[in-house]
């Protein structure tokens, strides 16, 4: 249903009662002391480190946390000692609500991340006490992941379970808006503000790059990921309308299984060696500056587009509380306050088109057999986890989850 006039959206907000909108966001450390309880979180959550054993994963998540945390800390550092993810995100929620109240829309804004303050839960408890009849459950993730909004929906799911008075409550889930046309125009509006500063805008070559996610969550375990950061980088390039070349590859790896191809930095060389000279990147994943932005592109990319030649570097700015983007979010919530909702376990299965949690994160465990050999793996995992704790060195490397 579309809203046609500010009237009719009022109308439907007082019938509804009041209304909440609940931004889910990943979450970054506030500061340096924070990198390890955060990525502790990080690795506790089996949609981004799956294990056929659910035992294993708070151990093993304080055991690559710990490892982790010094480089982690370091790139923190480098782009000020904490991520901004928590202060822009409040911006855009302080920017949305003014955007719906100038639209005559009366909404309380909430913010729920997943691994650090202000968590999904508070946000949960917030929403509760404060009497909200009809929430909008909106990822500030343009694109679905299982690892991203996927993972938040798995958690609202839970909580929804077991509170009685959420189920109370209606509410719609937006899975993903990458299509959304106020989104795809702000970001052409960005990427042509970063052309027209060029002296041949026409010569730069436009380079998209999404936040990577290990392949088997595409071709295993049904991530629609890729496949809607491939139409949403074509919507731009349409909804911008110029003639420059442009590609997409993908950041952020994080151990030496294979995630989704080509690499960022790979693509970077390539491209230096095929003659560009000037780059724009565009980051696509992401709606706000973060560690992501501010220190892997600006910093480890430009070094690296550098020495392959690509001496003009130049990264388009992450969405913040551009305008158009606030006008999409606003847009969002509208279109999305109609009578027909999905729940959390519809999105799932729609998206991931495989049967619902837990047994979709590994298919084993359906024969005795197999469950027979899941024992015996299991032992051998935990063999090597003791034997690298032990050593420094093991299985871990090879089974890909450490670099
Ligand atoms: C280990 C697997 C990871 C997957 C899969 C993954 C997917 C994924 N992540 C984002 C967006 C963000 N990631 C952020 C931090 C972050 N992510 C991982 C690992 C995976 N991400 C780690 C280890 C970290 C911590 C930083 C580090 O040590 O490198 C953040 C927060 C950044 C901040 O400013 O603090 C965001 C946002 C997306 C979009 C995505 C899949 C599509
Ligand atoms: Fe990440």
């Amino acid at each position: 249903m579309l809203v046609k006039n500010v009237k009719e959206a009022r109308g439907i907000i007082t019938a509804m009662g009041r209304v909440g909108v609940l931004l889910l966001n990943l979450g970054g450390p506030d500061k340096l002391e924070d990198v390890g309880p955060f990525l502790y979180n990080l690795f506790s959550d089996p949609e981004i480190i799956r294990l056929p054993f659910s035992w294993l994963q708070k151990p093993l998540a304080w055991f690559i946390a710990t490892r982790r945390t010094s480089q982690s800390q370091e790139n923190y550092r480098k782009i000020g000692g904490g991520s901004p993810l928590r202060s822009i995100t409040e911006q855009q929620g302080k920017a949305l609500k003014e955007r719906l109240n100038t639209l005559g829309r009366d909404a309380n804004i909430y913010i729920g991340m997943r691994y650090w303050h202000p968590f999904t839960e508070e946000a949960i408890t917030k929403i509760t006490e404060e009497n909200i009849k009809h929430l909008v459950i909106l990822p500030l993730y343009p694109q679905f992941s299982i690892s991203t909004s996927g993972s938040s929906f798995r958690l609202l799911e839970k909580l929804w379970q077991k509170n009685p008075k959420l189920q109370q409550m209606a509410y719609n889930a937006i899975p993903s808006w990458y299509k959304q046309s106020c989104y795809l125009q702000a970001m052409a509006d960005l990427i042509s503000q970063e052309l027209d500063q060029l002296l041949n805008p026409n010569e730069a070559h436009i380079f998209f790059s999404a936040h990577g996610v290990p392949k088997s969550y595409v071709e295993e375990a049904g991530d629609p990921y890729q496949q809607e950061i491939e139409e949403c980088t074509e919507l731009i390039m349409l909804t911008l309308n110029r003639p420059n070349n442009y590609s997409l590859a993908y950041q952020s790896r994080v151990g030496p299984v294979e995630w989704l191809q080509p690499y960022t930095d790979d693509a970077i060389k390539d491209l230096g060696k095929k003659g560009v000279n000037t780059l724009v990147v565009v980051p696509i994943s992401f709606v706000s500056e973060h560690i992501e932005t501010l220190e892997e592109i600006d910093i480890e990319y430009r070094e690296i587009a550098e020495k392959a030649g690509i001496h003009n570097f130049r990264r388009v700015p992450a969405l913040n509380t551009h305008p158009l983007f606030i006008q999409a979010l606003a847009n969002l919530v509208i279109e999305s306050l109609e009578p027909s909702s999905l729940t959390f376990t519809q999105i799932n299965q729609m998206k991931k088109k495989v049967k619902i949690y837990p047994p979709e994160r590994w298919e084993w465990g359906i024969t005795i057999s197999a469950e027979v050999w899941n024992g015996r793996i299991a032992m051998l995992g935990f063999i090597a986890l003791i034997v690298e704790m032990i050593t420094g060195h093991g299985l871990l490397h090879i089974v890909g989850i450490l670099q």
